[in-house]
């Protein structure tokens, strides 16, 4: 017997949005972006009937592969987006004024899954790219540091169900993030990165 649906305990933040004073990039984060209600839906919705893969890669000449589940839309390339994706990119492309057309989703079962510390700096989505990142479910600890100046303090920034995070300027030229592993027993979180690629992305 269910008592309660795992969507009654995702938490959101205070509504609102911050403006981080970033050295060397700009960060924004706009909490309860999504209400509550239709955050709940796209999470049962994105978890269920989305082709969650594995994503295999090469580290140091040896496949491994990732602690985490994807799925990836590109206009013009694999299947059509599916009509809740296609909401969400609408909102977000409104809010930040200019246009995506790739989304990397991330899938994190539960605090065994992780990503490990980089920069979305990738040669297809050319200098400075605009990442627009919507959370869904279990809240996980997003952190960023600086890539040369090791004197500047870690950030760490809780993203809650329906928050907005967005990654722009030269933000992926000098910081990394992660998402750290976490030894509590916590359900599935759900990540939408939201890009803007110049090139096929072969990876997915
Ligand atoms: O899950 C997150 O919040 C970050 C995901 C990420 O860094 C990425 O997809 O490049
Ligand atoms: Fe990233």
């Amino acid at each position: 017997m269910t008592l309660f649906n795992d969507t009654d305990i995702f938490t959101q933040g205070t509504a609102g949005k911050i403006i981080y004073d970033l050295p060397d990039g700009e960060l924004m984060l706009i909490d309860q972006f999504i209400a509550k209600p239709e955050a709940d839906l796209y999470y049962e919705n994105l978890l269920n009937q989305t082709k969650w893969r594995h994503y295999e890669m090469e580290l140091y000449n040896k496949k491994c592969v990732a602690p985490r589940m994807i799925a990836w839309y590109q206009d013009n390339k694999n299947a059509t987006w599916p009509a809740e994706l296609m909401k969400i990119r609408t909102q977000v492309e409104k809010e930040v004024q200019d246009s995506f057309n790739a989304v990397l989703l991330n899938l994190y079962r539960d605090g065994n899954d992780s990503v490990a510390w980089h920069s979305d700096k990738e040669n297809n989505t050319g200098q400075n790219p605009t990442i627009a990142s919507i959370t869904f479910g279990e809240t996980r600890i997003f952190k960023l540091r600086h890539k040369f100046n090791k004197e500047l303090a870690v950030i760490e920034i809780p993203l809650h169900h329906g928050s907005f995070l967005l990654m722009s300027g030269t933000t992926n030229t000098f910081w990394q993030h992660q998402v750290p592993k976490t030894a509590k027993q916590i359900l599935p979180r759900i990540n939408l990165t939201f890009r803007q690629v110049y090139q096929d992305v072969n990876f997915l």
